[in-house]
């Protein structure tokens, strides 16, 4: 499987950033988390004049074998459409990264169909979608390999053009199955304590949802690693998002990560390589109800929570322009001796 250097950024400049907050013409601690985004920025780039570069959110899609076990609300042919739409330019993580000038680049991870070329769409295609999981493993050894490095390579070609903040979106029905499968291994929890409505199941689809993936779960009973996780259950999507992301933590960039499936995809970087952790920012807490879990697992906290549950990467584009306040404040604010403000004895 993968094995990738993260260094851990050295915390010699701790003091150094945590004074140059503290003396900003405010009381200590009053911009909040703010200015945990901010010293966390600052760590990540080692220096007090933290910069975002060339923003930017990838949007990973991918088909599901599981879906025509009848497991999310919409069929699958919506992923494909969704794409399109979004090459259209007109879904939600258009108009919002639009809105904050962050470049969009989507992804053809293994859907099935065939895109014409487009200018913003970049061709990874792993499959015509994973097989069913109920059935047999969702991905083959090779294939896994291939959308590890497939996602490193994506990452590694942003970052060569400059972007140190990237953002991760995705899109594919049924990938909710997939994300509940990994959260339950990952955070050993109850497979009916991690599945939630996806793109909006009934009472009864969620019932029928939870059924099926016991039944997929008693069939890969012996997975012992990240790898066999993500071969028996995984996304092509959800698999090249792990690669992407552990080589984006790699780069020194800033991962933005967005709701419960683009956290399932951490899940599996974070359990292979535990640093990613000094570079990621959450951005937002979905509605899908796992989702608060695994953010409680990983002892995290979202930027914002705004009751959303579409994926794309939108929590992404919607936190970025707070995260751009944490950068600008650090920067731009007057401290106390700067503009000759009384500070409390
Ligand atoms: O990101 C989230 O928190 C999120 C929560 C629920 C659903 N989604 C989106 O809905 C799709 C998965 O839902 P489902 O029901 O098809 O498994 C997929 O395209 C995701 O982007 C995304
Ligand atoms: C319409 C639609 C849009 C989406 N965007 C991300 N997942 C989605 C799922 C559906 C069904």
């Amino acid at each position: 499987m993968i094995e990738i250097n993260i260094p851990k950024p050295s915390s010699k400049l701790i003091s150094a950033i945590n004074h140059k907050i503290d003396f900003k013409t405010k009381p200590i601690g009053a911009l909040g988390q703010l200015e945990s985004v901010a010293r966390q920025i600052c760590l990540i780039q080692q220096t007090l004049a933290p910069e975002l570069k060339k923003p930017s959110i990838v949007v990973f899609a991918g088909d599901h074998g599981l879906a025509k076990e009848g497991v999310s609300a919409f069929p699958q042919e919506v992923t494909h459409q969704m794409v399109l739409n979004f090459l259209s330019g007109e879904a939600a993580i258009n108009i919002f990264s639009e809105q904050h000038g962050i470049d969009l680049k989507i992804v053809d991870a293994g859907v099935n169909f065939d895109f014409e070329n487009h200018p913003h769409l970049i061709n990874a295609k792993i499959g015509m979608g994973t097989e069913n999981s109920l059935t047999q493993t969702a991905i083959s050894e090779n294939q896994l390999t291939q959308a590890i490095q497939k996602g490193c390579e994506i990452v590694n070609n942003i970052h060569a053009k400059g972007s140190n903040v990237i953002g991760f979106g995705e899109m594919g029905i049924g990938n909710s199955s997939a994300a509940s499968l990994i959260m339950s291994h990952i955070c050993k929890l109850p497979i009916k304590d991690c599945v939630g409505r996806g793109t909006g199941v009934d009472d009864a689809g969620w019932y029928k949802k939870i059924e099926i993936l016991e039944k997929v779960q008693q069939k890969h009973s012996s997975i012992s690693s990240i790898s066999e996780l993500l071969l028996a259950v995984g996304g092509f999507e959800i698999a090249m998002m792990t690669g992407a992301m552990l080589q984006a933590a790699a780069n020194q960039m800033i991962v933005l990560v967005d709701g419960f499936i683009s956290t399932s995809a951490y899940l599996c970087a974070h359990s292979i390589n535990s640093n990613i952790e000094h570079y990621t920012l959450f951005c937002h807490q979905s509605d899908e109800s796992g989702h608060k879990k695994m953010l409680e697992f990983l002892q995290v906290k979202s930027i914002v929570q705004m009751n959303l549950r579409l994926g794309e990467g939108t929590g992404c584009a919607l936190a970025y322009p707070l995260i751009q306040s944490s950068v600008d404040f650090i920067n731009k604010m007057a401290s106390f001796d700067d503009a000759g403000v009384s500070n409390k004895d």
